[in-house]
């Protein structure tokens, strides 16, 4: 499996096709070639200095006669942990919030409206020892933890919507943990949150220690520059739960995660695009970088040696359109910020071209769900 020095797919395609060849390629990969958009000259230069890189793209919609084009811009951040994760735990999360700041500036540079970042973002993904401690120390209140504060801040400065996943603790309830985005408006106010819904059971991802399947639906948050939700890692294998939140409106649907290659980077190109498709809306798709070592030997539960990371998390973060185009990758190993400008028109357009809400037959989904999950049912197989 390729690290660090793989850069990315379109980097790979890019040196080695032939231009005639490379545009056929990227039609069929990656629908119509979008246009990059004109970021500003000092974000490149603020990037650069940063170390980390800078992408975007423009999805355009048809112009309609009784609607303004609803555009917004989005910002996609992808990160390794700054700090190793033997420091100190304020430390290290200090250390993320001065990374993310830094980011953050060179995206209200760019016009982002909404940033997402990405999955626990505040920690290194520990989930993997199934240790304790240090790692629920990480954990902090989705309402007024010093992470939502410090994105509290981001979002009134730079009237920017902020989706910020946190594992979060919950003192109201028992000091349970969840895997939760907080969803701040571009206000300053806590819009709200959302929790993981499907928790992990594979490899190494050991995420049920920690945390419990969330219990808050599908919400879907009204923002001054859209509806958004959000479906967080392991829940972006599961359609209904994608279904579930564009069933409920949301425009734009961030897929915030952490996933290493050996496992899934086969998949990633596929499912966020998938799910823009068959939902009539826009997905985007965040996964960290590098490889996070930790302080103590763990097993995979495979019969290899016990070892102490978790394996290479490649990045690849990307936006995809209701009508199946999306936007290149960033790298798989360096830090970046991917902007997108959106115009929201086209969820509605492409609903009404391929009307998969108008042929989705829910009621008779509903009915033999309905009917599946009931201890006493029978599978519909015919025999002869
Ligand atoms: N964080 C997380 O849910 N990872 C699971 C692995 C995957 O979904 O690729």
């Amino acid at each position: 499996m390729a690290d660090a020095e793989w850069k990315s797919l379109e980097e790979c395609l890019e040196k080695h096709l032939p231009l005639p060849d490379l545009q056929e390629v990227k039609r069929v990969l990656y629908g119509k070639e979008l246009r990059k958009l004109d970021l500003p000259r000092e974000a490149f230069e603020a990037a650069s200095r940063e170390d980390f890189e800078l992408q975007g793209y423009a999805f355009e919609a048809a112009e309609e006669q009784l609607r303004r084009p609803r555009i917004v811009h989005v910002g996609l951040v992808q990160n390794r942990t700054p700090l190793p994760a033997d420091a100190p735990v304020a430390e290290q999360v200090s250390a993320l919030h001065r990374r993310i700041k830094a980011i953050v500036e060179v995206a209200a540079m760019c016009g982002v409206n909404i940033i997402c970042f990405q999955e626990a973002w505040t920690m290194p993904f520990a989930f993997c020892t199934r240790e304790k401690l240090p790692w629920t120390e990480f954990a902090e209140s989705a309402e007024d933890g010093p992470t939502t504060r410090f994105c509290q801040k981001l979002a009134k400065n730079h009237d920017m919507v902020v989706v910020s996943p946190i594992l979060e603790r919950d003192s109201e309830h028992g000091d349970v943990l969840w895997n939760t985005a907080v969803v701040i408006s571009n206000s300053g106010a806590v819009l709200g949150k959302t929790r993981k819904n499907h928790i992990p059971r594979v490899g190494d991802f050991n995420e049920s220690t920690y945390y419990m399947e969330g219990n808050l639906g599908h919400p879907v948050f009204q923002t001054q520059f859209g509806r958004i939700s959000v479906n967080i890692c392991y829940g972006r294998h599961h359609p209904l739960n994608w279904l579930m939140y564009s069933i409920n409106g949301a425009e734009i649907i961030f897929n915030p995660s952490a996933t290493i290659g050996a496992l899934s980077e086969s998949l990633w190109p596929i499912e966020a695009r998938n799910a823009a498709i068959a939902n009539h809306c826009f997905t985007c798709a965040i996964n960290r970088v590098g490889t996070e070592h930790f302080p103590n030997e763990f097993t995979s539960g495979d019969g290899k040696k016990a070892h102490q990371d978790f394996g290479y998390f490649y990045g690849s973060s990307y936006v995809a359109a209701p009508d199946g185009s999306r936007t290149p990758g960033l790298s798989r190993s360096q830090d970046g910020l991917l902007v997108a400008k959106l115009d929201l028109n086209l969820c509605q357009q492409v609903n009404d071209v391929w009307n998969f809400k108008m042929t989705g037959r829910y009621e008779m989904y509903a009915r033999e769900l309905a009917e599946a999950v009931k201890p006493n049912y029978r599978p519909t197989i015919v025999k002869e």
